[in-house]
């Protein structure tokens, strides 16, 4: 006989109500309610430090069906996960499938979720949930039931980066040269990148002051929440932009170097979170497929005449990178280490690598 099955709802900020079948942890939760359109790479997706607070939709039909992998470690770093747990606060399918199948599965979605009490809600038409965000814009949302309940939280007013980052500075080390990568969410992937090209990673918290070290280069890591609320990394790179020393930003830590080069950031309407965002590289014929997932956006205009627009998107002409004319200094607003996704853009480390020396 099939167990019963307990509803449970998404209530949106607008007094849409989604009914649907929980999956995972059966607990309230609160947050932005944001989608991603991408079409695989959950156990990615939801271990990524940028979902901090925020409850995610995934516009794939049918979701679960590969499982989840193992916990196993690899140079210090979980071998398959973006970092060490998931950081949604709830998942929101169309069909979630519990009867997985693949080589390196260990666990059903669901009992993963469990392991970390997140809460999931499948049976939901989330192309017309979709729809709503984008006519509205994101909105706050909550995952309740019969017997748990929750108040609407934004947690993006928060400095989510301080809760998602490393306490006290980790080495990770290769090679002879030496980045300090400031830590504000970072996926496990960026880490990988360097690692994966012989580059020794210095890793620390959000508010380290990394002006006193001598690295050959600096990288501002992706993360949650609104780039404002980290005001101290914005005031150390400030400081840093006075040097030369190589500074690579991306997404979040992009736009902490537009804010701290003179620019402006905002929040998008509806964000951009999938696989196949088309960025234009400004001044050449050149569009890349990119990897995204941000909410907030650079406004570039106000930037010094030393610094350009680098990308654009294609789709909505938003700001997706900015360079500096003449010193070692850029950034990216799009994942170059893909993870879920293309790594069509992973040039850029490799870019970055070359400034160094
Ligand atoms: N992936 C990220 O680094 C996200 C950056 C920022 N929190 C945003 O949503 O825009």
């Amino acid at each position: 006989m099939k167990a019963l099955q307990l509803m449970t709802k998404l209530i949106l900020e607008d007094g849409t109500v989604f009914e649907g079948t929980a999956f995972g942890s059966k607990k309230a939760v609160s947050g932005g309610v944001v989608f991603n359109t991408g079409m695989v790479g959950y156990p990615e997706s939801l271990t990524d430090p940028s979902y901090r607070g925020q409850i995610l939709v995934l516009t794939y039909p049918l979701i679960g069906n590969y499982g989840v992998p193992g916990d196993e470690q690899e140079d210090q770093l979980h071998k398959y996960f973006e970092s060490d747990r998931i950081q949604v606060q709830g998942l929101i399918v169309s069909e979630y499938c519990d009867a997985y199948s693949h080589w390196n599965a260990t666990r059903s979605l669901a009992q993963w979720m469990q392991e970390f009490e997140i809460p999931g809600i499948s049976g939901i038409d989330t192309r017309a949930l979709t729809k709503r965000l984008r006519e509205r814009g994101v909105m706050l949302g909550k995952i309740v039931d019969d017997r748990n309940n929750v108040e609407f939280v934004d947690h993006d007013l928060r400095n989510l980066a301080a809760e998602v980052c490393v306490q006290t500075p980790v080495v990770y080390k290769k090679g002879k040269k030496r980045v300090i990568l400031v830590d504000c969410g970072v996926k496990n992937n960026i880490i990988r990148a360097f690692l994966r090209r012989n580059i020794t990673v210095i890793r620390c918290p959000w508010n380290y002051d990394f002006t006193q070290e001598k690295v050959d280069g600096i990288v501002l890591s992706n993360g949650p929440g609104d780039p404002k609320t980290c005001v101290e990394t914005i005031e150390h790179t400030r400081k840093a932009l006075r040097n030369n020393t190589p500074i690579l930003g991306i997404c979040l830590g992009s736009q902490i170097l537009g804010l701290a080069a003179g620019a402006d950031t905002y929040k998008l309407k509806y964000g951009h979170r999938s696989h196949n965002q088309p960025c234009a590289e400004s001044g050449v014929k050149r569009c890349y497929m990119t990897v995204q997932n941000h909410g907030y956006a650079v406004d570039a205009d106000p930037l010094p005449e030393d610094w350009r627009e680098w990308f654009y998107n294609k789709n909505d002409g938003t700001n997706e990178g900015i360079i500096h004319i003449s010193k070692p200094f850029f950034g990216a607003q799009f994942h170059p280490e893909a993870s879920p996704g293309p790594d069509d853009t992973e040039f850029i480390f490799d870019m970055f690598i070359r400034a160094m020396s």
